[in-house]
């Protein structure tokens, strides 16, 4: 948010060296702040629905602290000039900053080290984004200590005409959403974030065929494993996640076998980053496996069955005439629903070979 205040001090102060560019800046942007309460709605992915929240939230608390900061201040001592900087301001700027602005090294530290800190870089922030980009920006120091050189360099052969594209980095599609107001059509990068839940996993491994399953009440040596899974105790992390790189987060997957096995001695012949592990095939046996994996894909089916439409349902409407922030929210949607459809499939695929053998 600093960045942002600092350019809407800029776009306020008469005669900004900064005005060219900034006048220049889009008036509004496809993020999803912005978005009219139906297509919040049609969002329906509760993660993404509570960063749009949080936001939201985070912007109308500062706009009211700002206004009471600013609000006896002598017009030589109001850093935006006397104008209005309400929540709606700081929304323009906080997604200004966050679609166009590039974190690159920052200033030297007295230890040496660099500061990361993000710099809004005219001209440069043109350049759209692709996960096979034809350019990278290239930092260069310049003999003194403030200036840093900012390159844009050709990774591969550009026709004229050719669009420069920048990766803006291995992402998901709640961040593409959220920062910069776009969704990529089969992003490698997306998961589907759900919570480490006893009960409902206790529920999933019943629809895989588990007769009593001990997620509720695990055992002391699965419940050490799963406090070193950071899944148990007090300060544990909960999110888990399905698809991007790992199809299963491997602290699910530890832990399902870990449950699932109940043979303790089996379970500690084996380390962490073993159990963790899709490519290490079946650590604990074959049924261990098949039992561990249809959990997934039954909380797969219970994720599935939280969206309140189907994907066919989102693609008939896609292709009806739907204002730009809908189509954005069903693009977003369906992505969601076909990533959980892809996990399913590939996990069935590793049951049914396994079962083969
Ligand atoms: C750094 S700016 C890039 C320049 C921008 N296209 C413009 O005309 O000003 C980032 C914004 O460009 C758009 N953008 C960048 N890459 C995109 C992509 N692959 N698909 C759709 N929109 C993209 C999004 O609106 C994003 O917020």
């Amino acid at each position: 948010m600093k960045l942002g205040l600092k350019l809407l001090q800029e776009r306020a102060r008469k005669g900004s060296f900064w005005w060219p560019y900034i006048s220049n800046l889009p008036e509004t942007y496809s993020v999803p702040i912005f978005f009219p309460g139906e297509d919040i709605k049609n969002l329906q992915y509760a993660p993404l629905l509570y960063q749009v929240n949080k936001r939201c939230r985070f912007l109308l608390e500062f706009g009211k602290i700002l206004k009471h900061e600013l609000e006896n201040l002598k017009p030589d001592d109001h850093p935006f000039s006397c104008q209005d900087v309400d929540s709606s301001a700081l929304g323009w700027a906080m997604s200004a900053v966050s679609s166009r602005a590039f974190r690159l090294y920052g200033g030297k530290r007295p230890d040496g080290t660099r500061s990361n800190v993000p710099m809004m870089l005219p001209l440069i922030d043109m350049c759209n984004h692709s996960f096979d980009p034809n350019a990278e920006i290239v930092q260069e120091e310049a003999n003194s200590d403030r200036n840093m050189l900012v390159k844009v360099v050709a990774g591969k052969e550009i026709k004229q005409n050719d669009p420069l594209l920048l990766n803006y980095g291995c992402l998901s599609s709640d961040l593409f959403l959220l920062d910069y107001g776009f969704v990529i059509p089969s992003n490698p990068y997306d998961c589907i974030e759900l919570k480490y839940d006893a009960a409902l996993l206790d529920a999933a491994s019943m629809a895989a065929g588990v007769s009593s399953p001990s997620f509720s009440s695990p055992s002391p040596w699965q419940q050490q494993i799963l406090s070193h899974l950071n899944l148990d105790g007090p300060n544990s992390n909960l999110k888990v996640t399905l698809g991007g790189g790992e199809l299963v987060e491997g602290r699910l997957l530890a832990a399902l076998r870990a449950v699932l096995s109940n043979d303790e001695e089996a379970v500690k012949q084996h380390d962490l980053e073993t159990l963790k592990s899709l490519t290490v095939e079946a650590p604990l046996g074959i049924s261990t496996e098949v039992l561990a994996l249809r959990t997934v894909v039954a909380l797969c089916v219970i994720a599935l069955g939280h969206f309140p439409t189907k994907i066919m349902e989102d693609e008939s409407l896609l292709k009806q005439n739907v204002s730009p922030t809908t189509e954005l929210a069903l693009q977003f949607i369906i992505q969601k629903k076909s990533l959980i459809v892809d996990v399913m499939r590939d996990l069935s695929k590793k049951v049914k070979s396994l079962l083969a053998k």
